[in-house]
């Protein structure tokens, strides 16, 4: 079986005259964990944006999922990115039913899920009146309502408490222990050491350097020392 998820052929992007993503080729196969890191602009949401079919490339080709068209693959795909759309006036279960239902899974997972992200507990309260890190945990609860194969997390644990930094690294470890594909866009480059297999540095729209982790490591002891002698 083809293990390849995602594989880019000179993505490119322009918004006017701007370019916001220049030429990325980049394949990322199954059961890797991807952090894609890079300054503010390098076009990490704008790459991310292209993977999910909400933006159309300029130029050049991709596949996600052996799918050239992100939006027939939906229920394949878990994202993270802070821009769920939740009922206001509901609860936690509430709304993952409503979710569910429109996804086609069954209420069963719902439960699953409330426990998992450890939202089980808080009944009727009204999605309005939940802290940050309560509305993050419904996110990530939602997108995997459909036991997605490949994850998509733009910061995933910025805003967290301790606590919540501490479960969202646990579940990406469970994700990578299920065989998941993941990739993650974030500024804490401790946090992608820790967790990823590969990082993807990007700098004004263009792949700087793609490498395995511990390749990273090994000739630069540090992601952050990695990224500094690439970037700068
Ligand atoms: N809708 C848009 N219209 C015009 N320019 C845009 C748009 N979205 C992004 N850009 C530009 O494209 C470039 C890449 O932006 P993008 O948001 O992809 O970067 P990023 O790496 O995700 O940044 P950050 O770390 O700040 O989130 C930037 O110069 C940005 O100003």
């Amino acid at each position: 079986m083809d293990s390849t998820v995602i594989k880019t052929e000179r993505l490119s992007k322009f918004y006017g005259s701007e370019k916001a993503l220049d030429n990325v080729s980049i394949e990322i196969n199954k059961g890797e964990i991807i952090g894609i890191v890079g300054p503010n602009g390098s076009g990490k949401s704008t790459l991310i944006n292209i993977l999910l079919g909400l933006r159309k490339p300029s130029s050049g080709n991709f596949t996600i999922l052996g799918s050239t068209s992100p939006d027939t693959i939906q229920s394949q795909i878990g994202v993270v990115m802070d821009q769920s759309c939740f009922y206001l006036r509901v609860s936690a279960k509430a709304n993952l039913v409503i979710s569910a239902k429109t996804k086609g899974v069954g209420e069963e997972r719902v439960e699953e899920l409330l426990k998992l992200v450890g939202l089980d507990h808080t009944g009727a309260k009204r999605f309005q009146d939940f802290s940050y890190g309560m509305r993050k945990r419904l996110e990530i609860a939602d997108a995997l309502l459909t036991d997605p194969e490949l994850i998509i997390m733009d910061e995933p644990t910025n805003g967290l408490d301790p606590q919540g930094i501490i479960f969202v690294r646990n579940l990406i470890r469970q994700f990578k222990e299920e065989g998941k594909t993941v990739i993650i866009a974030s500024h804490y480059m401790e946090e992608l050491e820790k967790l990823c297999t590969g990082i993807i540095f990007l700098k004004d729209g263009a792949v700087a350097l793609q490498d395995t982790t511990e390749n990273l490591l090994r000739d630069h002891f540090s992601i952050e020392k990695a990224f500094t002698s690439t970037i700068y």
